[in-house]
């Protein structure tokens, strides 16, 4: 039994619609009550008659009319009450899913396969989530309806007591099918979210370039197709088998009830109970075939909305685990940045292994080595978007857990090869670099290069950029570029400066400038702050300048000094830059 998320979900309820919520608690019991009313009242209203008691016959109608009004009304405010609870309660949901999805400081549960599956099961479903976890109380009224026709259908004769239990296997198939759906939508889950990737790749202009390019759109739409087949056959299958078990469960109720009429048949045809008996068990048994529908689908509702309150759950354990540090970066790096044994994996072997490093205060590094050799992953675990699965990272021996992460990130600034493409106007685009200084962003872009970019848009800094959020202009991917580079000079003092191939996408006379400015910030960024500037390059004529030249091989520190030291060392290293080198004499 899911406690914890009955408790959860029946706790944000009451929080935030208690009118609504306590109304929909107070008209459960009623509901299971009045069915029952109405079955009575049509057995007194038969018995009257045969026997000429008009009080009977009266209070019977009275009584029938009364339950059988709050029945029909009943229903229809539960409905609506429900799907109001539900839209209120679950926007609430919604808003936190999308704060915790956006705020938890490190991304592993943006990169891991299981964690995304979950969250596609939760993201922008919050109404949902509450009202199908409200199908709990049709469940816990279908119950209580059921314990009242039992005793009522015991007063008739002791062998109907034995008629509900013929609901039982229909009950237990319920969670059987229940669990299969569940599982046939997990299990197409993943095939979804590709195929929603391919469909993103295919109507994007930059990728559809690249897959027109490479004549692979067909390629592309053959596999989206392949997906949506699978998902149909898993769907199919889950279908099949849940359509084929209910079926065999109220086979076996059916019989039991025409048993049940034919028992009650000859009770009254023998004057052992009155006529209006059958009519009692005609009306009730009809009722028990409805009341199993409706609990067999309240059930599985109940079931799906805990699951996706579970999820819920889970996320907001993910974002009150990730929050722990409390404590802020120091104003000034004095001693640097130290891994000691740092260990990484993504779930699988290992990417990082054994990194003993010292980042000096006011150095400038430099990251080396083969593609997938982990430079991107040491980068993340530096800005805290991950954290070491072995081994230590201390900020001036402070570990980097034990620090606010947002506290941290304020103090970290970066720029990456697969910089964002924000959809804003220009100058917020500059500006979500540090948001509470979006209003002073020309330094940034003057240094960035963004200025110039603003220069030739048709509204300078006011354009918006890009299709997604309307008519904006598209920019090449040098300017993008320039506007993320930008982005990563609006901290005024980082401890920590990132440029993971920030220039790949610009040309060379723009790449020179960019790095004279870079060196110049981290100048600056080291008399102010003691900051460290990390830099992910292939390029040696730019690795070369750096204080500290760190080369990576399958996720292993292989080397490790200055440009001249390496040289001397005449490793790997020295293997590489000759290789570029001689490539330009
Ligand atoms: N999100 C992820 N999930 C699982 N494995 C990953 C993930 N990101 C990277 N990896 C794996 O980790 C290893 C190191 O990747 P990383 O991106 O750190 O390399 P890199 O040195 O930065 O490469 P490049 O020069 O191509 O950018 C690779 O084997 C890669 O396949």
């Amino acid at each position: 039994m899911k406690f914890r998320e009955i408790r959860t979900l029946l706790g944000e309820c009451l929080r935030h619609q208690p009118g609504r919520t306590w109304l929909l608690l107070v008209l459960t019991p009623l509901g299971a009550i009045t069915p029952a009313l109405t079955a009575l009242g049509l057995q007194w209203i038969v018995d009257g008659v045969l026997t000429g008691d008009r009080r009977q016959v009266v209070a019977g109608a009275v009584c029938a009319a009364t339950a059988g009004a709050f029945v029909l009304a009943g229903s229809r405010v539960v409905q609506v009450q429900t799907g109001l609870v539900g839209s209120e309660v679950g926007t609430v949901l919604d808003r936190r899913i999308m704060r915790w999805c956006a705020t938890i400081p490190t991304t592993a549960h943006l990169e891991d396969t299981e964690s995304l599956r979950r969250i596609e099961q939760i993201r922008g479903l919050g109404p949902r989530t509450v009202t199908f976890g409200l199908s709990g109380l049709s469940v816990a009224q279908s119950g209580l309806w059921l314990v009242i026709t039992t005793v009522l259908l015991a007063g008739v004769h002791p062998v109907l007591l034995a008629l509900p239990l013929f609901a039982v296997p229909s009950i237990l198939l319920t969670r059987t099918t229940s669990r299969r759906t569940e599982a046939a939508r997990a299990e197409t889950a993943e095939r979804n979210r590709a195929e929603q990737h391919l469909f993103a790749l295919v109507t994007e202009a930059n990728s559809a370039k690249e897959l027109r390019l490479g004549a692979s759109g067909a390629h592309a739409a053959g596999l989206a197709r392949r997906l949506r087949e699978e998902r149909a056959a898993i769907m199919w299958r889950a279908t099949l088998a849940v359509g084929g078990l209910t079926l065999a469960g109220s086979l076996v109720f059916v019989a039991a009830f025409l048993g049940a009429l034919f028992l009650t048949a000859r009770l009254a045809l023998s004057g052992t109970v009155s006529p209006g008996a059958l009519l009692l068990v005609a009306t009730l048994g009809g009722q028990i075939r409805g009341q199993l529908e409706l609990l067999t689908e309240a059930l599985t509702r109940t079931g799906r909305g805990l699951t996706m309150t579970g999820h819920y759950l889970w996320l907001r354990g993910l974002y009150e685990a990730s929050g722990s540090g409390v404590r802020t970066p120091p104003d000034r790096l004095r001693d640097g940045i130290t891994l000691t044994g740092v260990d990484f994996s993504y779930g699988g072997p290992p990417v990082l292994r054994g990194i003993d490093l010292h980042l000096p205060a006011g150095a400038t590094v430099a990251l080396v080595g083969d593609h997938g050799s982990g430079k991107t992953t040491l980068v993340k675990l530096l800005c805290g978007f991950h954290r070491p699965t072995g081994g230590t990272l201390t900020v001036d021996g402070t570990p980097l857990a034990d620090l606010g992460p947002e506290a941290w990130r304020e103090r970290v600034t970066s720029a990456f090869q697969d910089f964002s493409r924000f959809p804003f106007l220009a100058r917020e685009a500059v500006g979500v670099g540090d948001l509470p200084r979006i209003g002073e962003i020309g330094r940034a872009a003057e240094k960035g290069g963004a200025a110039q970019v603003f220069a030739r848009l048709p509204e300078g800094g006011e354009t918006r950029l890009g299709k997604a959020l309307g008519d904006g202009v598209e920019l090449s991917g040098g300017q993008w570029q320039k506007i993320a580079l930008s982005r990563a000079f609006m901290r005024p003092a980082p401890l920590l400066a990132v440029l993971d191939e920030p220039t790949a996408a610009l040309d060379a006379a723009s790449e020179y400038e960019v790095y004279q400015r870079y060196a110049e910030a981290a100048r600056e960024w080291q008399r102010a702050t003691g900051g460290i500037t990390l830099l992910v390059s292939h390029r040696f004529a730019t690795i070369r300048m750096a204080d500290l030249i760190v080369v990576l091989d399958g996720g292993r520190i292989i080397e490790c000094g200055t440009h001249a030291d390496l040289v001397a060392l005449d490793g790997r290293y020295a293997h590489l830059y000759d290789l570029q080198a001689s490539a330009y004499r």
